[in-house]
């Protein structure tokens, strides 16, 4: 059963120590890095000692699970991070490891630990995942004894799923000997309990305008890179037939907010009396040309096609997503794709494995205003896939428009554009620069000014949304 019904939760009210669990924030790296340095200090005279003293995590993997929504942090009464709880999907499929957990030792034997790993557990269970798996010792008390008191069975190491962990284990000086790896079972979601789905971002890695159409939208070819990173929309099935936003994106009236909107719409296509409740965690700034109104949309429209068993094909989700936003079809196919027409004719490309360094000026610009704009370039010559595949075609047919009026987001591909190719995405304000590699974006990101808000998110060819659609199938 899944136990987490918000993202927050009190635990354990009545104890002397009120303590809440909730999603960590990239502010709090430092001070989780703080509380494994001193959470390592109980393995001193432990063989372990040598290999966990030396090793401590790096803050900006850290980060980067962070960002993604894989880190939970207990706070204590006055709110300061006692302990935390950090995911990794390294293993793939419908499976997922628990990276570190860590309580400060001046708060142990409290049930922090307990709590954290429950709460953890109970979103993998929301997530779709099945099976969730780490790696401890095996002869101290508040490693395997403990993991084994809360549903964890050890199991063979030999196994290949292992072999990875094992491999890191030994270039870190673990001792293997006492090292054992566990793993706890999880039941799928039944109807009526949370269910938890991803809704990445997108980058237009090129973007031209090649003209009007009658009805005022405009024809243009564009790239869409689908992202590791986004929101996370939360539904649960309601036995009545209310469609209910209990969080949606911010600002926005429930009954405008796209999530709603789409189920909507699929719920009036579909002739269904289906009820859901939506909850929305938004992480992609909005208004920042990221796609993310149109992902919520495209994610609620996949993930309620299967919660309410209409069993519609992608063909017919994408069609009612056009009909909310232009962008919603790449989203629902979930594939990084070339893009004609409005935006919704698309053929899925392969593009090579890139990192990218997003940067958020921290000002929204309204899409409709720009593609009104008399500036604006809109009878561009056709690009082919093969110049986009060159390098050769990589403007933003935008950006000249918001450099002249946002002087934000002009100042921040100035900035970002001192390491490189920087671009627009979409009609903005959020700006990117590609890379190859990972610790350079990290490098970046870290040297962003405090005026704006860097982070860095991964290509992928397939969306988190279809990965999480097989998981819940398969549950
Ligand atoms: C510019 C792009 C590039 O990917 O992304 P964003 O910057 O919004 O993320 C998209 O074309 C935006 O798609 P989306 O945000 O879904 O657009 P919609 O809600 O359908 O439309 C918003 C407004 O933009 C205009 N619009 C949109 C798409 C298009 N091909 N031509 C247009 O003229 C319409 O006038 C509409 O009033
Ligand atoms: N769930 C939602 N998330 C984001 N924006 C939403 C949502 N529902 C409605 N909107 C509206 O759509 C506008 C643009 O959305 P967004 O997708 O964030 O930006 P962009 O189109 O630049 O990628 C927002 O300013 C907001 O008014």
């Amino acid at each position: 059963m899944c136990a987490l019904r918000r993202q927050r939760r009190q635990v354990n009210p009545g104890t002397p120590m009120s303590l809440v669990i909730e999603r960590a924030d990239p502010s709090q790296v430092a001070a989780l890095c703080a509380i494994e340095r001193k959470a390592v200090q109980l393995f001193r005279g432990h063989p372990a000692w040598a290999g966990y003293s030396a090793m401590a995590i790096p803050p900006e993997l850290l980060q980067q699970a962070i960002g993604r929504g894989l880190v939970w942090v207990a706070l204590d009464g006055a709110g300061e991070p006692v302990g935390f709880v950090w995911l990794d999907t390294l293993a793939g499929g419908d499976v997922i490891g628990i990276a570190e957990m860590d309580v400060l030792p001046e708060h142990g034997r409290q049930g922090i630990g307990a709590a954290l790993l429950e709460h953890a557990c109970a979103w993998a269970c929301m997530a779709g995942y099945r099976r969730v798996d780490l790696g401890t010792l095996a002869d101290v008390r508040w490693n395997a004894p403990f993991y084994a008191k809360h549903g964890f069975a050890r199991v063979d190491k030999d196994d290949p799923a292992f072999a990875y962990a094992r491999q890191r284990d030994r270039e870190n000086g673990f001792p293997d000997h006492l090292r054992v790896f566990m793993s706890r079972t999880l039941s799928a979601p039944v109807s009526g309990e949370w269910t938890a789905w991803p809704a990445p971002a997108k980058l237009n890695l090129f973007l031209r305008i090649t003209g009007r159409r009658p009805d005022g939208y405009h024809e243009l070819q564009t790239v869409f890179r689908l992202l590791d990173w986004g929101d996370e929309i939360r539904l649960r099935v309601r036995e009545d037939s209310d469609i209910r936003c209990l969080h949606g994106a911010p600002g926005v009236p429930a009954q405008l907010d796209l999530v709603v909107r789409a189920a909507e719409s699929l719920r009036r296509h579909a002739g269904s009396t289906a009820g859901v409740d939506i909850e929305v965690d938004k992480r992609i700034p909005m208004g920042g040309g990221l796609g993310g109104g149109s992902s919520d949309a495209a994610t609620v429209l996949v993930a309620l096609n299967l919660l309410w068993q209409l069993d519609l094909g992608d063909d017919v989700l994408a069609e009612l997503g056009r009909q909310l936003g232009a962008d919603v079809p790449v989203f629902v196919h979930g594939r990084s794709a070339w893009a004609e027409g409005i935006g919704d004719r698309l053929s899925p490309v392969s593009l090579p494995p890139r990192h990218y360094v997003v940067l958020d000026p921290l000002e929204p610009v309204p899409t409709a205003g720009l593609f009104q704009a008399p500036e604006l370039t809109r009878n561009a010559p056709r690009a082919t896939i093969s110049s986009f595949a060159s390098g050769e075609t990589t403007e933003n047919a935008f950006t000249p428009v918001v450099r002249a009026r946002h002087p934000r987001v002009a100042a921040a591909l100035d900035w970002l554009g001192g390491f490189g190719r920087a671009r627009l995405s979409g009609s903005g304000g959020c700006v990117f620069l590609e890379l190859r590699s990972l610790s350079r974006a990290q490098d970046v990101a870290a040297q962003c000014p405090a005026t704006f808000r860097a982070w860095v998110a991964t290509g992928v060819e397939v969306s988190p949304l279809r990965d999480a659609l097989a998981r819940h199938r398969a549950g």
